[in-house]
């Protein structure tokens, strides 16, 4: 059963999408995917056998169903299935195909070769069971702040110059590291990246590795807040977590511990509904929030330390 995953498929209507990939997601589907099948979309989810049992996929099915009645549209069609994990790998990887996001990145599946010819960062991925291919809006919205954090800083202030601080970073919630590694591409001298999920730290080491950055500037380790502040010797000058809402206002306070006054925080995952409590969260642990840049249902805050 190890290696076994469910594989759901959802026949929806096209407006339907956005909730049904948060439902997936929130499920624990670890791969997620859509196709247009005449007037309505195929929705494909994975997520691994154990993580779920047939009646757990049974609430799943009546939550879609309430979805749509609630927003007067028709109930989705769920069927789902058990495959191996070479079926998964294969049925998945046809659907991921390379993806520009924001002004400077390129995210690459590392099993197609590597772009002829970019002036745009490419960040090779293999996410295997780790959240974060780019897909996401709350990825992107991300990439995004930190490409407004990172490249407005004069070519001299980033990398090696010694004049200048050198950017050091915490990644909390790391997933395959896309995150990480777009931040280094972009200057930052060394990142911190945590994950509970001990799958995702491995994820993360190999996508270190595909995208020849030393062991010694991608620090990946299994936790979470914790285990940044038990390798930093000084506060980071930054921190970026994409998890959810209630999972970031509980890791604020500590959050801020690794922080000191003029860090900055990228902090995703965020409903929109949800913005109102990050907000009170943020202003109560000391930062003050620069802009909310908002994708979908989904936003982010970029905040500054007081
Ligand atoms: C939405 S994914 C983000 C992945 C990636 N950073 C991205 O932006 O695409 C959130 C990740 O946070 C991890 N996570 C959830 N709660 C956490 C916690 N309290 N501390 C550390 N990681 C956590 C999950 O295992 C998951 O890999």
């Amino acid at each position: 059963m190890a290696n076994t995953w469910w594989e759901l498929k959802i026949l929806c209507e096209p407006d339907l999408e956005d909730s049904i990939f948060w439902r997936l997601e929130t499920f624990g589907c670890r791969g997620t995917a859509s196709e247009s099948k005449g007037n309505s979309s195929l929705i494909k989810g994975y997520l691994p056998s154990f993580q779920a049992q047939l009646l757990d996929l049974g609430a799943l099915s009546l939550w879609l169903r309430q979805d749509a009645l609630c927003v007067g549209l028709s109930a989705p069609i769920l069927h789902w299935q058990l495959i191996d994990e070479e079926d998964w790998a294969s049925s998945w990887k046809q659907y991921w195909q390379p993806q520009e996001i924001g002004d400077r990145f390129l995210i690459n599946p590392a099993w197609l070769p590597f772009p002829a010819s970019t002036e745009r960062l490419v960040i090779r991925l293999d996410p295997g069971v780790a959240f974060g291919t780019g897909n996401h809006a709350t990825t992107q919205l991300c990439l995004e702040s930190l490409e407004m954090r990172l490249s407005d800083l004069p070519k001299s202030f980033i990398g090696s110059d010694e004049q200048n601080e050198p950017q050091i970073i915490a990644d909390i919630g790391c997933g395959s590291g896309i995150l990480s590694i777009g931040a280094l591409l972009l200057g930052a001298k060394k990142v911190y990246a945590v994950d509970n999920d001990p799958l995702a730290v491995q994820s993360t080491i190999s996508n270190r590795a595909l995208n020849d950055i030393t062991s010694d500037r991608l620090i990946a380790l299994q936790g979470s807040v914790e285990a940044v502040q038990a390798q930093i010797d000084a506060p980071v000058n930054g921190v970026v977590c994409n998890i959810l809402a209630d999972v970031i206002i509980e890791l604020l306070p500590e959050i801020s511990s690794i922080t000191a006054s003029s860090s900055w925080g990228i902090f995703s995952g965020i409903l929109l509904e949800q913005s109102k409590a990050i907000a009170d969260a943020l202003e109560q642990n000391g930062w003050i929030v620069a802009t909310l840049w908002k994708r979908k249902e989904w936003c982010c805050f970029n905040a500054r330390r007081i």
